[in-house]
């Protein structure tokens, strides 16, 4: 029984965030249906791309239970769709099965759909709310990603840094597994799980041979493997290009030139996929890599796990939006830094962050800051 606006809602989110490595590119959506009385008849979350979304499993599970949502109220976490995409839209399922309110935590950000939904149920008949505030705010948060792809046409860009209390990320002779402990670690493949990509760098390849998949937390998909690797030079076999999940490999060369044709050949044999994206200096143009991610592998939540280097470049160039910092109560001296930039010659060019989060994992410490605008 869910009387209480407050707690249908924290339901709601509930199961929206059971979608989190499950259901990317699409949002990650909550529904439960509720009975004249607030007894909950039916509750659902979105599911793989291409399959079910919220509504319908929230639909389903009533009449599995043999309940009628007729008159029923749909409590959403967004605005259930109103375009057929590979899926017919929820709002045609809300109406045939006789729902007679729906109260909405956020809008669509698609601005192509956005508010479209809303009109549908409403010209059908349905009374429609649209709550937003807090609960807006909480549906909005857990979708970061998507609003960000709708909003901006790139990923939301978190970095994340493993580094020692003096802000190590290795020592001088590269050595840096491990700084943090085994709950850091697998936290950190739980911020994986919610990327639809995890990008790194060919230096970090070199020195790390890294897998870069989701392995120490269960998870229903694989992130993209990204490596900026702007002359060609990922080995065939480098450890990442083994399954699970797809590599793509952002080059600044035409990887079909005659000098890296071979090369190019070998990593398409090892199943990776390649992407030419020049910029300054024969480098991987960075901006147009995310870009790129978003718009052609529809990456919601970017996660960068890269060396000092291109963490540097990245964050010179203004492209991250959240720092993921684990902290480790060691001292490690002389070693490379969390990020290459600089020097600045000026206090007021720091790069401004404010701090979202602290927690402490095992023995480590977790730091979540946003980029301040
Ligand atoms: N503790 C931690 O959290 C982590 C530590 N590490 C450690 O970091 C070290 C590796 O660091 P590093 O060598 O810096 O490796 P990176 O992962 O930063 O890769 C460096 C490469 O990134 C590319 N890059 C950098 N800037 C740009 C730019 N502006 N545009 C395009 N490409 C760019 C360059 O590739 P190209 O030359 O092809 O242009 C460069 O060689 C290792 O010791 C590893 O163990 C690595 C990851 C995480
Ligand atoms: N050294 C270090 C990290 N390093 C990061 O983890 C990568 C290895 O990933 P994988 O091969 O999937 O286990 C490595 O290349 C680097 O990006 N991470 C941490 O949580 N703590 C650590 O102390």
């Amino acid at each position: 029984m869910l009387n209480d606006r407050d707690a249908v809602f924290t339901r709601t989110l509930a199961l929206a965030e059971q979608a989190i490595g499950l259901s990317d590119p699409n949002p990650r959506v909550g529904c439960v249906l509720l009975a004249a009385d607030g007894a909950v008849i039916g509750e659902g979350h979105t599911q793989r791309a291409g399959e079910a979304h919220a509504e319908i499993m929230a639909l389903r599970a009533a009449r599995a239970a043999g309940l009628d949502p007729r008159g029923a109220t749909a409590v959403v976490s967004l605005e259930p769709c109103s375009h057929h995409g590979r899926t017919p839209p929820c709002c045609d399922a809300l109406v045939e099965a006789g729902v007679a309110r729906v109260l909405v935590a956020s809008t669509d950000p698609n601005p192509q759909v956005a508010g479209r939904g809303i009109e549908r149920l409403r010209a059908a008949g349905i009374e429609v709310e649209l709550v937003g505030g807090a609960w807006g705010m909480a549906a909005r948060e857990l979708n970061i990603g998507f609003f960000s792809r709708m909003e901006r046409g790139l990923p939301w860009v978190r970095l994340k840094i493993a580094a020692s209390l003096d802000g190590r990320t290795a020592l001088e002779n590269g050595a840096s597994q491990w700084i943090t402990g085994p709950e850091a670690r697998a936290d950190g493949h739980a911020w994986r799980r919610r990327a639809g990509a995890v990008l790194t760098g060919i230096g970090t390849v070199r020195d790390d041979d890294p897998r870069l998949d989701v392995r120490l937390v269960p998870s229903a998909l694989q992130p993209l493997r990204v490596v900026v690797d702007s002359r060609l030079e990922l080995a065939p076999a480098a450890r990442l290009l083994a399954p699970p999940g797809l590599v793509l490999v952002a080059c600044a060369l035409d990887p079909d030139g005659a000098e890296q044709a071979s090369r190019a050949a070998a990593l398409r044999d090892g199943g990776a996929e390649l992407v030419c994206l020049p910029g300054a200096g024969n480098k991987v143009d960075l901006g147009r890599l995310l870009q790129h991610l978003a718009e052609r592998e529809q990456v919601n939540e970017l996660h960068i796990e890269a060396g000092h280097k291109l963490n540097g470049s990245l964050l010179r160039a203004s492209l991250v939006d959240e720092l993921l910092v684990y902290l480790a109560p060691t001292l490690l001296g002389l070693g490379r830094e969390m990020a290459a930039f600089g020097p600045l010659s000026s206090l007021t060019e720091a790069l401004a962050f404010g701090f979202t989060g602290v927690e402490r994992v095992g023995a480590d410490l977790r730091l979540l800051a946003r980029r301040r605008e």
